[in-house]
């Protein structure tokens, strides 16, 4: 955006010229604070009003559609405006940043009338879609954490930051693997080097804001970080070599403060992750199998849809990073299991009425800390305090460690709960500037000055009273008016009876009015009263603030732990309403499911009063592969994708939609599902599919869990069935990864019989007349038909169509059955040959020669030719 450009008063150079006119002071004030935040809307606070000018004004009018006015002028130009009303700034904060669009918010700080000129004005904070803490703006069941990333000798350093929690996080990926931590983090807003923008962030959707280079400082991070955590070095944490996170968190920190125009106090713990401690979920597999998003963006129907029935949105939230980032340690996921079970074997209905008393403590507590803390926030938060007895009644006193951290934390110091109790009014006012918040009886002045506005009326009544006896003037009356204040009225028929101290203020046709010095004193003191009220007001509210800075840690642990216990909850009551079971870990590397159930698919199929099939899956390293085949709608992805959600539960601490479930060891869970064209990145369908499968080839190894979803199929047939069958050869044998593998290529069902440790599977159906029933059952062997022209038929084909497709159908397989013999598919895979060795240019020369052909003195020639040639090389 650019401001009006400023003129210079006087053209120099020119001295005919007339001086241009300069901008009025205040607009002056404002350029002078727009240019500070040029690619952000400045909010200008104007009394009752955030005034957007010139370009942002035209920039607000589209994106909110409000109105823009011209007023005055300024520098000779009318100046361009428009405005939001102070009361209902959140709902136009809320639709910008929506946009991604970032907000300065400019108050005015000093008094009116104490300089000369405008009043003083700052940027007090800068909202952003990264760094909000506002529950107003921000979703109530996911994080909107602000990323950065750096780039430092080909590593990709990242740090991120939940401000509205406080949780600080480091890790270092490789470029590819960039996508996949993207996926993991849900980011709102990402920095970067506005000198070397990483081509992953290009098109990754998020919304970029793009920082001077010098701000992503290795050793400046490092200080910054040491100096956030209060330690002398980043070794404790086991961050001390992270070189590029370190400069990513430079920026990140110097952004953060930034727009909150303070030091972030309740920031106090750093979180390192590394990529080999996580099991891998690249972004394909979020999105195959709709973890948080439906395939086509939306929140449901999706795995956590289905598993968050949390009561807060802390819970909601944790148990989406817990989704998002299973450990392949399984310590975690263990205590979780044990935990789930404390809370079955007790009362889960007890723990989650008790946590509806609860408030969004993480959030409160964040921004208590940065000083934006509302009044009703503040009550929530005592409410809270005062429920925590009753809740820690319902946890379990139990083996599950897991319970006992969070049974302490739910016992804060009761110091913290006196102080909102004496401080804040049992209902207090939405916003500190109505006034109302303080409670009645916390400070003497206070209560005083709020007497004068409550009880004026009655000493008004009652000087009227005194004053009619003292003069015996029945008809005098004490009155207001907004331009005169306070005055007593006397007819003109009285006017001459009235005391000597009563002091003349307007005469009037019929009435003369009057002050009393005594009158006169209670319109100051009740003027001012409500003023200093306000006032007052807010310097308690800030003292309390002050005072409550020093319990942030706890306060802190406090909201973690409701959002661990409500987490846990929750999956106890999923385990318990959907009938899920503990799964068992164990050191041999097998995924053993007996009966199980696509959690998402089997839920919709109950809400229509259908039934789902459920399936046992057995891999381990003597069965590697499975081999799937069946008709089209039989159930082959829904049976592949629930193996791999089942394991993904287990793997996060939950209990998983089967009958029996035995996990060895997972280091990553890999997806080629579907076709689907990237026009972002100009990627045709068969391209895509290659690239995600040549990902999963480069990646895989004997830990991982491979989806391959009719790999082949966008390309022709030959070319297909040659990759595919290629494809299953490397990763059955190379990877040695645990795979399966759905296909409609009956030449594939070959493969278990030359490969051990592969087996075919296929999805049962039968046909009734021309009809054909899925039965979903996954039974072994390989599947004897693919049913397709039935299948069409079910979708509606006409009658006429299907017949000429069943005839063609008919004379293909006749021209197959008849045709050349079968190819071995899994023959093994040719040598590599030899590589080629270059001609040389002596070869070049002696080949054309004929010596048959060449007099001896030609032969001498050539032969010091060939020899030159020789000397050359
Ligand atoms: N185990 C099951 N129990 C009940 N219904 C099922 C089961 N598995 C699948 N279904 C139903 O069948 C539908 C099709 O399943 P799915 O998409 O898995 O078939 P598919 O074999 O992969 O088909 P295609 O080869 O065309 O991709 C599902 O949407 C679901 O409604």
């Amino acid at each position: 955006m650019h401001p009006p450009r400023v003129r210079h008063r006087y053209v120099v150079g020119n001295e005919m010229s007339t001086p241009a006119p300069a901008h009025t002071p205040m607009m002056a004030q404002y350029l002078r604070i727009k240019a500070e935040h040029p690619d952000t809307l400045v909010f200008y606070r104007m009394g009752d009003f955030y005034e957007l000018f010139y370009d942002d004004a035209r920039k607000a009018n589209r994106l909110l559609d409000i109105t823009l006015t011209t007023r005055g002028a300024s520098a000779g130009e009318p100046i361009v405006m428009a405005g939001v009303p102070v009361h209902a700034v959140e709902t136009y904060l809320a639709r910008l940043i929506k946009c991604g669009e970032s907000v300065a918010i400019c108050e005015q700080v000093g008094e009116v009338g104490a300089t000369k000129g405008p009043v003083e004005r700052k940027v007090v904070r800068v909202v952003t879609p990264g760094t909000l803490t506002d529950g107003h703006l921000l979703a109530d069941k996911r994080d909107a954490p602000l990323l950065a990333v750096a780039s430092r000798k080909g590593r990709l350093g990242l740090a991120w930051l939940a401000l509205s929690s406080g949780a600080l996080g480091m890790a270092e990926c490789a470029d590819g693997e960039l996508a996949s931590w993207l996926a993991r983090l849900g980011a709102a807003e990402v920095l970067v080097d506005r000198e070397q923008v990483p081509v992953a962030l290009q098109h990754a959707g998020a919304t970029l804001t793009q920082r001077p280079g010098w701000q992503f400082d290795s050793a400046l991070g490092v200080r910054k970080l040491c100096e956030q955590l209060g330690v002398a070095s980043l070794a404790g944490h086991n961050a001390a070599e992270l070189h590029a996170a370190h400069a990513a968190a430079a920026a990140l920190l110097a952004y953060a403060e930034h727009t909150q125009g303070r030091a972030l106090a309740h920031v106090r713990s750093l979180a390192v992750e590394r990529s080999s401690e996580l099991i891998d979920l690249p972004v394909t597999t979020h999105r195959n199998l709709e973890l948080t998003e439906t395939l086509r963006g939306a929140p449901a129907p999706t795995l956590l849809s289905v598993l968050d029935s949390c009561v807060t949105g802390m819970g909601s939230r944790a148990l989406c990073r817990w989704l998002r980032s299973p450990l392949r340690d399984r310590r975690v996921a263990t205590e979780r299991h044990g935990a789930i079970d404390a809370l079955l074997a007790t009362s889960v209905d007890g723990v989650r009425d008790a946590l509806r008393a609860v408030s969004d403590v993480e959030r409160t507590t964040a921004r208590l800390a940065l000083g934006q803390v509302r009044p009703r926030e503040l009550a929530g938060l005592r409410a809270t305090l005062h429920a925590l007895p009753a809740l820690c009644e319902t946890v379990p006193a139990s083996a599950a460690t897991l319970l006992d951290d969070v049974r302490d934390a739910l016992a804060p110091p009761p110091a913290i709960a006196a102080l909102l109790d004496a401080a804040i009014a049992a209902e207090p006012a939405a916003q500190l500037r109505d006034g109302g918040v303080i409670a009645r009886g916390h400070d003497a002045l206070l209560d005083e000055l709020r007497d004068i506005g409550e009880h004026g009326d009655a000493f008004l009544l009652e000087l009227e009273g005194r004053e009619r006896a003292r003069t015996g003037i029945a008809g005098l009356r004490v009155q207001f008016n907004r331009v005169h204040g306070f005055y007593i009225e006397v007819s003109q028929a009285h006017a001459a009876k009235v005391p000597a101290d009563y002091q003349r203020r307007q005469t009037m046709k019929n009435a003369e009015r009057f002050i009393t010095p005594e009158l006169k004193a209670f319109e100051d003191k009740a003027l001012s009263a409500q003023e200093r009220a306000l006032a007052r007001e807010k310097q308690l509210y800030d003292e309390l603030l002050e005072a409550l800075q020093a319990h942030l840690d706890v306060l802190g642990a406090l909201g973690r732990a409701l959002a661990t216990l409500d987490a846990l909850a929750a999956l106890a009551e999923r385990a318990a309403t959907l009938d899920w079971r503990r799964p068992v870990f164990v050191r041999e590397p097998c995924i053993e499911i007996v009966r199980g159930r696509h959690p998402v698919v089997e839920a919709r199929l109950n809400e229509a009063g259908a039934s789902f099939t459920p399936n046992d899956c057995r891999l381990d390293l003597m069965r590697r592969s499975l081999v799937i085949t069946g008709p089209n709608m039989g159930g082959k992805s829904t049976f592949m994708r629930q193996v791999a959600l089942i394991v993904l539960l287990a793997s996060i601490g939950s209990y998983v939609p089967a009958d029996a479930c035995r996990l060895g060891p997972i280091d990553a869970i890999h997806t080629r599902i579907g076709a689907a064209d990237d026009l972002a990145n100009a990627q045709s369908t068969f391209m895509v599919e290659m690239s995600e499968a040549a990902a999963i080839v480069h990646a895989a190894t004997e830990q991982s869990l491979v989806l391959m979803d009719e790999i082949g199929r966008g390309t022709s047939t030959f070319d297909g069935l040659a990759l595919a069958a290629s494809i299953a050869h490397h990763l059955h044998n190379r990877n040695r990864a645990f795979l399966l593998f759905a296909t409609h290529y009956f030449e594939l069902t070959q493969f278990p019989a030359a490969n051990p440790a592969a087996v075919n599977m296929h999805v049962s159906a039968v046909e009734s007349g021309r009809d054909i029933v899925f039965l979903h059952e996954i039974v072994p062997g390989p599947a004897s038909r693919s049913y397709g022209v039935q299948v069409a038929r079910l979708a509606g084909m006409p009658a006429t169509l299907l017949r000429h497709a069943t005839v063609t159908l008919e004379a293909l397989e006749a021209q197959q059955s008849a045709g050349q013999p079968q190819i071995d598919l899994f023959a093994p895979a040719p040598a590599e040959p030899p590589p080629a060795v270059a001609e040389s240019a002596v070869d070049v020369a002696l080949a054309a020669l004929d010596p048959d052909m060449l007099s001896p003195k030609e032969a001498l020639e050539a032969l010091y030719r060939l020899k030159a040639l020789q000397e050359r090389r």
